[in-house]
C-alpha cells in the first residue's frame, strides 16, 4: 500500500491461498481507510478492452433522440445528458448487462436492426468485471467473519453497466465533468481511458486516479455502508477534465441490491459501540424516492430516509 498521499493499489493478478489472505487484508484495510482502491486485474485481455471502448464510442455516436430511448424506471439508470450542472457529461445504462438476453434486449432498442457485436462486447466485459466485484465482496464478508451471508448477498445482487462520455471543455468553459458525490449502490468498478477521476480522502485531499490498461477503480457505495453498519464508508469522487484534448470515456459496473430485497446490517455487526445505523430498506424504493444514484446531488440522504 502506498503513502498517505496515494490511493491503495491492490494486485489481483496472482492466485493461491497465501495471496488470497494477503489481498483480503489489503482490501479490508483500504476500504476502511479510503472506501476505495485501485485493483490491478489482468483477466481482461487488452484486445477485449479495446473492443469495449470501440463499442462504447459507436454507442455515443448515435443520434441523441436514439440514445434517449435508453429509459429506466430508476432515476440515473437510463440515458442522462446535457444536464445544466454537468454540460460535458453524457451516459447510458444497461441493466442486468451480465445476462446475454438482457444486453441484447437493450441493444435492440437502440439498434432495431440488431447489433450482436455490441451486445456481446458489453455483456462479456460486464461478466469479467462482475467476477472482480464478487471476489471483493467475498473478501469483505470473510474479513468481517460473515461468510454465512455470502450466498444471500451474491443472490441478491444486480448489475448495471454504465458508460459515460465527457466532452473536452471549450475555451472558457468549466472543466467539471461530474460534481463531487458518493455512490449509493454497493460497489462500483470503473475503467477509464483517460485520467479524470478524482477521489477525496478522509483528510479532505483530492487525489487524481492514474489510468493504466489493467487498472480498475473500486469504489464502495452507501448500500455497503448500510450493510456493514458503517464499517466501510463511500469516498466522495468527481471528474475533472483537466488538460484533455480528447473526450474521456469511463465504463463502470455498478452492483446493487435487487429491488424487493429488504436488507439491514447483520446482527453480528451491531453492538454497544456500533448501534444499528439504518432501518431495513429496499434499494429500489430508496432510489426511486431519493431521485438519484448519487449522494450529495439528491437532498434526500439515507439518514433522513431510514436512519435510526
Ligand atoms: O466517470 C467517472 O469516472 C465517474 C463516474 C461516476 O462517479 C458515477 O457515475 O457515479
Ligand atoms: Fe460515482
Amino acid at each position: 500500500m502506498g503513502s498517505v498521499h496515494d490511493l491503495p493499489v491492490i494486485d489481483f493478478s496472482s492466485s493461491g491461498t497465501t495471496e488470497w489472505n494477503s489481498v483480503k487484508s489489503q482490501v479490508q484495510e483500504a476500504l476502511e481507510e479510503f472506501g476505495c482502491f485501485k485493483a490491478l486485474f489482468n483477466k481482461i485481455p487488452q484486445d477485449q478492452l479495446q473492443a469495449t471502448y470501440k463499442a462504447v464510442e459507436e454507442l455515443f455516436d448515435l443520434p441523441v433522440q436514439t440514445k434517449m430511448l435508453n429509459y429506466s424506471p430508476y432515476p440515473t439508470h437510463g440515458y442522462l445528458g446535457r444536464l445544466p450542472a454537468a454540460p460535458l457529461y453524457e451516459s447510458l445504462g444497461f441493466e442486468n448487462a451480465i445476462i446475454p438476453e438482457e444486453a441484447e434486449k437493450l441493444t435492440n432498442i437502440l439498434w432495431p436492426q440488431g447489433n450482436p457485436n455490441f451486445s456481446k462486447t458489453i455483456q462479456a466485459f460486464s461478466v469479467s468485471v462482475s467476477e472482480l466485484e464478487q471476489l471483493v465482496k467475498t473478501m469483505i464478508v470473510q474479513s468481517l467473519g460473515l461468510e454465512k451471508y455470502k450466498d444471500e448477498i451474491m443472490n441478491s445482487t444486480n448489475y448495471l453497466l454504465k458508460v459515460v462520455k465527457y466532452d473536452v471543455p471549450k475555451t472558457g468553459e468549466k472543466n467539471i465533468g461530474m460534481v463531487s458525490h458518493e455512490d449509493r449502490n454497493l460497489m462500483t468498478i470503473l475503467h477509464q481511458n483517460n485520467d479524470g477521476l478524482e477521489i477525496q480522502t478522509k483528510t479532505g485531499e483530492w487525489i487524481r486516479v492514474k489510468t493504466s490498461p489493467d487498472s480498475f477503480f473500486v469504489l464502495t457505495g452507501e448500500s455497503l455502508e448500510a450493510w456493514t453498519n458503517g464499517r466501510v464508508q463511500p469516498a466522495p469522487h468527481r471528474v475533472m477534465m483537466t488538460g484533455s484534448s480528447e473526450p474521456r470515456y469511463s465504463i463502470a459496473l455498478f452492483s446493487f441490491f435487487k429491488a424487493g430485497y429488504k436488507f439491514q446490517a447483520p446482527e453480528e455487526l451491531v453492538d454497544k459501540e456500533h448501534p444499528l445505523l439504518y432501518k431495513p430498506f429496499d434499494f429500489g424504493e430508496f432510489l426511486s424516492f431519493s431521485g438519484s444514484q448519487m449522494r450529495s446531488i439528491s437532498n434526500i440522504t439515507l439518514k433522513t430516509y431510514c436512519g435510526l
